[in-house]
């Protein structure tokens, strides 16, 4: 018997007034792999990552997760379910130390706050193994970002999520940087989390993902793997098509790799 999906994202609408923002949309992420949602500007991302969490409730549409249908479950009951989400935006601590930002995390997922506080060594174990050891005793606002997104993502672990939604996790970080965090979540794959990613690095999503879910004006109109992205002539048109528009990191980011292909 085929197994479910960790994550399903079923037919889901979601209306902001007379907006469409999500429109029919579907797609799954599977446990061990590492998904990734990408699309134009305003194609519906970032709402998609909102009603898999939990922020947003569907319009209509469903999301099952685990096995279970969580479209209307709360989000702390979603996240102790092994939900994981970094954000755009940095949601760390700015007075706290990097360490204590992991801490914190570790008492709030674990629900002990006060009572059973994780070792040095379990958040020191989590620090190095996102690669930002050097910086455990730095207040959390006074890193670079690539950093601090690695912060989120140190954070995010602590609650020793099954699924992690990341969104725009590379941004702020330098090659060398984004290289090291491409393996790590190939190596977060290969234990068995499912990873959901929403990011306008291209190389990284093309080098990284299994496989590739492309939204336009809140519709799937691509999925499959990054090769069969890469040569879709829908997803083509969906960002060649967006050069008339004004300027925005997707189409610089983009292009390179449609114009790869087409050369
Ligand atoms: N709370 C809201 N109220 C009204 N419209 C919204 C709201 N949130 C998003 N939208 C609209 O829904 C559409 C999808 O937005 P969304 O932020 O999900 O796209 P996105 O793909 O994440 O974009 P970006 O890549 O720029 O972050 C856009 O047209 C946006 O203006």
């Amino acid at each position: 018997m085929p197994t479910e999906p960790l994550l399903s994202v079923e037919d889901v609408v979601v209306q902001f007034g007379g907006v469409t923002a999500v429109d029919h949309a579907s797609f799954v992420a599977e446990a061990g792999r590492v998904t990734g949602l990408i699309g134009p500007n305003g194609a519906g991302k970032t709402t998609c990552f909102n009603v898999i969490s939990g922020l947003q409730k569907p319009t209509r549409g469903r999301v099952r997760f685990r096995g279970r249908t969580v479209s209307h479950t709360p989000v702390h009951r979603r996240a102790k379910r092994g939900m994981g989400r970094t954000f755009q935006r940095l949601e760390a601590f700015g007075s706290l130390t990097v360490r204590d930002n992991v801490r914190v995390a570790h008492d709030i997922h674990r629900g002990l706050l006060g009572l059973v506080r994780p070792s040095r060594a379990d958040v020191d174990g989590l620090l190095e193994r996102v690669g930002i050891a050097a910086y455990a005793d730095e207040r959390a606002d006074s890193v670079p970002t690539g950093t601090a997104r690695l912060l989120e993502l140190a954070r995010c672990l602590a609650g020793d999520p099954r699924l992690l939604l990341l969104d725009e996790p590379s941004s702020g970080q330098d090659e060398t940087e984004t290289d090291a965090f491409g393996q790590l979540l190939r190596d977060l794959a290969a234990e068995g989390r499912g990873i959901l990613m929403v990011e306008h690095d291209m190389d990284l999503v093309m080098s990284v993902c299994d496989e590739i879910h492309v939204l336009d004006f809140g519709r799937v109109i691509a999925s499959g793997s990054p090769a069969q992205i890469r040569r879709d002539p829908v997803v083509q048109q969906a960002y060649l098509g967006a050069v008339d528009e004004p300027d925005g990191p997707d189409q610089t980011l983009v292009l390179p790799a449609v114009q790869e292909v087409a050369g």
